[in-house]
């Protein structure tokens, strides 16, 4: 039995799932366990654990329960939580009475077991195929630190302990990146000194890639669809955020660039401003015209050097953790400011910063959209909703839905909405059923990264 582990690190997320391979059928791996550890950006972060109804597993016994967990204060340290608490499952196995069907083969949840670990890495830069990660992988994903700093660099501190816990399994690297790899020149390309560009490597790239190779691929089949003839326009939004239009089943635009910080604002990562904002954010308070400053210096003009020096790395610190919704709330949780932009209860008082925050989103998700349908020339079939707030938020699908319904997308169903958490599947229509012959689609797509690394890694294993 061959056991594969697939590693999520998102930026405010670890999500782990153990799959087992099915060598007659290596393209839909089984899930047997998954994992997330939420809120990792703004303690404390929550674990769950949860095995999925498996004939030879004793899953009952696990149950499911989302835990507070203090001590998880990064990336690793989940990791090493996790695997932890599969060591405990795993040995509970042996040792527990559960009650087998005599043909059942009891599933041997050992570490040992694990001969591949699929870890999710932002920032693959040239390389698009997933890789066996050696030392110079390594350290080619370490030099790629800097353009995916909330991302790269935590998945090499959990590449790291999975080598150094799991020694005799191969840790293997697939990129965010690679599924935008057919981005037209011009898309790809900013408008500055191309000889620099190619020798920095300064492109969009991308990311997300390996939800939207998923949704992708599910949103084709739910549709009856062969993946090379789907158009759609895809949004993925969670901590990061971001929009994709896919035309033949391939990206041809998308809104993050070179980083993970362009296109729609995030939870700690503000989306597009004007570049030259991160001089001025950073630069002393002007103080009213004739008054003095705390420093008792008159301040005369700009041009006078109200901005002071701020170091690169300082910059970047800012624009990827004190921007974004919460920058404008003081909350990263979508879920809250959703509540309390919209009360229930009449008398609780609308909170302009919650509503600022959502109508910015849906705002840029609007601009996002109406481009994309554009740069798909209509010929679209879907809008495609995933992530956890796209997932989860039915008040966003149902704003960009009552907005975009000018462009001939059918409305959103109140009903199948709001009843998405509780659908099976992993692709859920939320149009109205009468829809006219024609009209776009309305879907939201649970995706999984994991899901997408283990059938990549299950179908190519005899290559490794
Ligand atoms: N019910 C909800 N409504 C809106 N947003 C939610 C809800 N539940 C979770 N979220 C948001 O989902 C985001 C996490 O998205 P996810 O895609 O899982 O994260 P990551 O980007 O780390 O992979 C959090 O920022 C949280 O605010
Ligand atoms: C690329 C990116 O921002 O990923 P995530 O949403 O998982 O943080
Ligand atoms: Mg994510």
């Amino acid at each position: 039995m061959t056991l594969i582990l697939a590693v999520n690190a998102g930026s405010s997320s670890l999500k782990v799932s153990l799959f087992q391979r099915i060598s007659h059928d290596p393209a839909v791996p089984r899930l047997l366990l998954t994992s997330s550890t939420s809120s990792i950006s703004s303690p404390p972060s929550k674990f769950s654990f949860t095995v999925i109804n498996t004939p030879g597993l004793d899953w009952c016994s696990a149950g499911h329960k989302e835990t507070s967990e203090p001590d998880i204060l990064d990336h690793e340290s989940a990791f090493r939580h996790f695997l932890d608490k599969l060591a405990q499952f795993g040995a509970a196995q042996h040792t527990g009475g559960a009650q087998h069907a005599k043909d059942e083969v009891k599933v041997n949840l050992n570490p040992s077991e694990i001969r591949n670990i699929c870890h999710r890495v932002v920032h693959g830069g040239q390389y698009v195929d997933p890789v066996v990660i050696n030392e110079q992988m390594y350290h080619h994903i370490e030099k790629l630190s800097d353009l995916a700093p909330l991302h790269n660099g935590a998945a090499l501190r959990v590449i790291h302990a999975a080598i150094k816990v799991l020694p005799c399994a191969r840790s293997i690297a697939f990129f965010d990146t690679a599924f935008h790899k057919h981005l037209p020149a011009h898309v790809a390309a900013y408008a500055i000194d191309q000889d620099v560009a190619k020798r920095r490597g300064l492109r969009k790239y991308g990311f997300h890639g390996l939800s939207y190779a998923f949704i992708t691929r599910e949103v084709a089949r739910y549709l009856r669809k062969d993946p090379s003839t789907l158009n759609i326009i895809a949004l993925h939004i969670g901590s990061g955020a971001s929009a994709c239009a896919i035309r033949g089943g391939k990206s041809i635009d998308t809104s993050m660039g070179l980083t993970p910080l362009s296109g729609l604002p995030g939870s700690t990562r503000a989306g597009d401003i004007d570049p030259s904002l991160i001089f001025h954010y950073t630069s002393r308070d002007v103080p009213p015209e004739g008054e003095k400053d705390e420093e008792g210096t008159r301040i005369m003009s700009h041009k006078d050097g109200v901005a002071r020096e701020v170091h690169v790395s300082e910059a970047e610190r800012i624009l990827n953790t004190q921007m974004g919704w919460k920058a404008l709330t003081g909350t990263t949780d979508f879920g809250e400011i959703v509540r309390k932009a919209f009360p229930s209860s009449a008398n609780e008082p609308q909170n302009n910063q919650y509503t600022l925050a959502f109508n910015l989103l849906l705002d840029r998700i609007l601009h996002f959209v109406g481009a994309y349908h554009l740069v798909l020339r209509g010929d679209v079939h879907a809008l495609v909703f995933a992530g956890g707030v796209g997932e989860r938020s039915s008040v966003v699908r149902s704003k960009v839905g009552e907005a975009i319904e000018c462009l001939g997308y059918v409305s959103v169903d109140k009903a199948a909405n709001e009843g998405v958490e509780s659908a099976e599947g992993a692709v859920m229509d939320i149009g109205v059923k009468r829809s006219e012959h024609g009209s776009k689609r309305m879907l939201v797509c649970r995706t999984d990264e994991q899901k997408e690394m283990a059938r990549g890694c299950a179908i190519m294993e005899e290559y490794w």
